[in-house]
């Protein structure tokens, strides 16, 4: 692994008595996308605010390529900041705007300045606006002026702080597109703050899931909208059903009073567990050809798919994303694949979930050899 450019070393940040982040580590590489998802309060902007050297550490270092920066002022980091806010200035327009901080250097000429600000402007798609009026743009271009105002000084990472919460649901999503295609151009790294777990799953190289001032689980938008830790994280991340199992053996859990085959192990025989299987992961079938039988309560046409809620005998209800409609107080039959099942022991740390799943790969590879 190369050398992070910034790494967080166990970060405890206390106002008085209150603990807002309990232990952070993280490492965040050269040219990623990263982003901290979590509900609100939970710490992600108090990250931020310690990268960007607003806010101090009580305990822990920040290494920036290596080195210990909790000492250095915010002026002095090679990161920048874009606000949930904007924090534009109204009354100077979008070229006195951007320039801000250049000026303030006091280094540059006029004319590197102007070609520095047309350079950024170029980046968000702001070319011919350097004279207009801030009043006078719309949302997402002042988004766009604060991203430029921000990568104008040339930083070796960006922080941006729901940087598309203000914007509406069409132009966020372009946004969206925007911002990374824009981090892919510039090649550096991007810490994106948000709540929206959607956004941090399209936007992202890698997610940090945080709760309560703690993260709970890093990686892969895929890994972990596949492989969640605990129940909050599969809550959080997308939709998910979330039942009580008991793991039999090695790939064998019994829930809703039976046992299915699935590609879990590693747990101890007869251990309580929580099982999650997708909405997407389930398909209707006759009740004598499914896994287990359920009765439809309702549902919503979403668009491309059905939205189905059911119950079984149990009376755990079921939110299954069919193609076709069902019928109302119909008994139907749910099928699903071992593959889809996912298995959670119930307080397992995220270096516990890595190693056994190491060590299931390494088995799997060694059965398949
Ligand atoms: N200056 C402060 N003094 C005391 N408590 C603070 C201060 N700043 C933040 N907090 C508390 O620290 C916790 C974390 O706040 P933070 O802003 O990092 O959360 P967040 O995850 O970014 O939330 P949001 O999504 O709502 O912005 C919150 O409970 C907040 O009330």
């Amino acid at each position: 692994m190369t050398e992070p450019i910034i790494r967080l070393k166990n970060v405890v940040k206390r106002y008085d008595e209150t603990e807002v982040l309990k232990g952070i580590d993280i490492d965040l590489e050269q040219g990623k996308f990263y982003t901290l998802l979590g509900p609100s309060g939970c710490g992600k902007t108090t990250i931020l605010r310690i990268i960007a050297g607003f806010e101090d550490a009580t305990e822990g270092d920040v290494l920036f390529n290596g080195k210990r920066i909790n000492d250095l002022p915010a002026n002095k980091r090679k990161v920048n900041t874009v606000f949930q806010n904007y924090a534009l200035f109204p009354h100077m327009n979008v070229h006195d705007n951007v320039s801000f901080g250049l000026r303030l250097q006091k280094k540059f000429s006029k004319q590197e300045i102007d070609d520095r600000v047309a350079t950024a402007l170029n980046s968000v798609r702001l070319k011919g606006y350097a004279d207009r009026q801030i009043s006078e743009l719309s949302g997402g271009q002042q988004q766009r002026v604060a991203i430029a105002r921000a990568i104008v000084m040339n930083p070796k990472m960006l922080l941006l702080d729901e940087p598309l919460s203000a914007l509406d649901a069409k132009l966020r999503r372009d946004m969206q597109y925007e911002l990374r295609d824009l981090q892919q151009r510039l090649g550096i790294t991007f810490l994106f703050v948000t709540h929206d777990q959607e956004e941090a799953l399209a936007m992202s190289d890698e997610i940090f899931v945080m709760n309560n001032g703690n993260v709970l689980q890093s990686g892969t938008p895929v890994d972990i909208y596949d492989e969640p830790i605990n129940h909050f994280v599969a809550d959080f991340i997308g939709e998910s059903n979330i039942l009580n199992g008991t793991m039999v053996q090695d790939y064998e859990v019994a829930f809703v009073g039976k046992t299915f085959e699935c590609a879990d192990a590693g747990m101890r025989p007869n251990e309580p567990v929580e099982v999650v299987l997708r909405p997407e992961d389930l398909d209707i079938t006759t009740v004598e050809a499914g896994k287990l039988s359920v009765t439809i309560d309702s549902q919503l046409f979403r668009g491309d798919y059905y939205e189905i809620v059911a119950t079984d005998d149990d009376k755990n209800e079921w939110l299954v994303h069919a193609t076709n409609p069902a019928e109302e107080g119909q008994k139907v039959g749910l099928t699903f694949d071992p593959y889809d099942i996912h298995v959670m022991r119930l307080h397992e740390t995220e270096a516990d979930f890595d190693a056994r799943l190491e060590k299931y790969e390494d088995a799997e590879e060694e059965a398949g050899q």
